[in-house]
C-alpha cells in the first residue's frame, strides 16, 4: 500500500496552484492519473519518486516512510527505486539499446524477454539517434521493468506508439505487472487507452 498525502506549491503562469493530494494505492494495483495539462500529474509523479519535495507531505510505502517533512525525513531517489517512464524517455544518447538495459539489470534472460516485449531484439546496437520515436519510447519503457521494480511511475508511456503497437504492448503489459507484484502509476492524457489496463484513477485538477 501507498498512502501519500502532499502539498506542493506549483509556479504556474501568473500566479501559484497548490498541487494538493491525498490518496492511498493498493499494492499491486494499476492507476490511471488524468487532468488538464498544468495541473501537476508529471510533479506528482516526481514527489513520489524523490525528484521534486513538496512543501509539506508524507508518503509511506508499504510502511516504510519515503518522506516525512514534519519529522525531515526524505529517502533519496536511488534508495526509493521506481521503475520510472519519463516523458521526454531521457535516453542515454551515447549508449545502444542493449547497454541502456545492460546498465539497469545484469539478468540476461531478463533483459531478452524484455527486448522481444518491446520488439527491440534486432536493435540492440543501436543508439537513440537512429531509433524512432516510438522505438525510443519503448526503450525507454524496458529499461524502467529492468530493475524489477515494486513501484513503476509511467509518465505518457504510450503517446508515440500506434494504435496497434499500443494495444498489443498493453496486452502484454498487465499480467508482467502483476508477474512483478509492481504497483503501477500511468500518467496519461487520452485515458481511455489505458481501459482494460488500470483499475482504479486520480483525477488531478
Ligand atoms: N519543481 C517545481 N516546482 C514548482 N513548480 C513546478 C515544478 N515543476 C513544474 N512546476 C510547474 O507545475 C505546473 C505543472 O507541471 P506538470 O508538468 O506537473 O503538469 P502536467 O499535469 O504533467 O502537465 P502536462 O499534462 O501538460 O504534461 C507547471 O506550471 C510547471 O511550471
Amino acid at each position: 500500500m501507498i498512502s501519500v498525502a502532499i502539498e506542493k506549491k506549483l509556479k504556474v503562469y501568473k500566479g501559484q496552484h497548490v498541487l494538493k493530494i491525498a490518496d492511498g494505492f493498493d499494492t499491486g494495483s494499476i492507476t490511471k492519473i488524468h487532468g488538464p495539462s498544468g495541473a501537476g500529474k508529471t510533479t506528482f509523479l516526481k514527489i513520489i519518486a524523490g525528484l521534486i519535495t513538496p512543501e509539506q507531505g508524507k508518503i509511506t510505502v508499504d510502511g516504510l516512510v519515503w518522506l516525512d517533512t514534519s519529522a525531515e525525513i526524505n529517502l533519496t531517489p536511488q534508495k526509493r527505486m521506481p521503475g520510472f517512464v519519463f516523458q521526454d524517455y531521457a535516453l542515454f544518447p551515447n549508449m545502444t539499446v542493449a547497454e541502456h538495459l545492460a546498465y539497469a539489470t545484469k539478468d540476461r534472460a531478463w533483459i531478452n524477454r524484455l527486448l522481444k516485449l518491446g520488439k527491440l531484439d534486432t536493435l540492440t546496437d543501436h543508439k537513440p539517434i537512429h531509433l524512432s520515436g516510438g522505438q525510443q519510447q519503448r526503450l525507454a519503457i524496458l529499461r524502467a521493468l529492468a530493475i524489477k521494480p515494486k513501484l513503476i511511475l509511467m509518465d505518457e508511456p504510450f503517446s508515440a506508439l500506434d494504435l496497434h503497437m499500443k494495444t498489443e504492448l498493453i496486452g502484454q503489459l498487465k499480467p508482467l505487472f502483476k508477474e512483478l507484484g509492481a504497483t503501477v502509476l500511468i500518467v496519461s492524457h487520452n485515458p481511455q487507452e489505458l481501459d482494460g489496463l488500470t483499475d482504479g484513477e486520480l483525477y488531478i485538477e
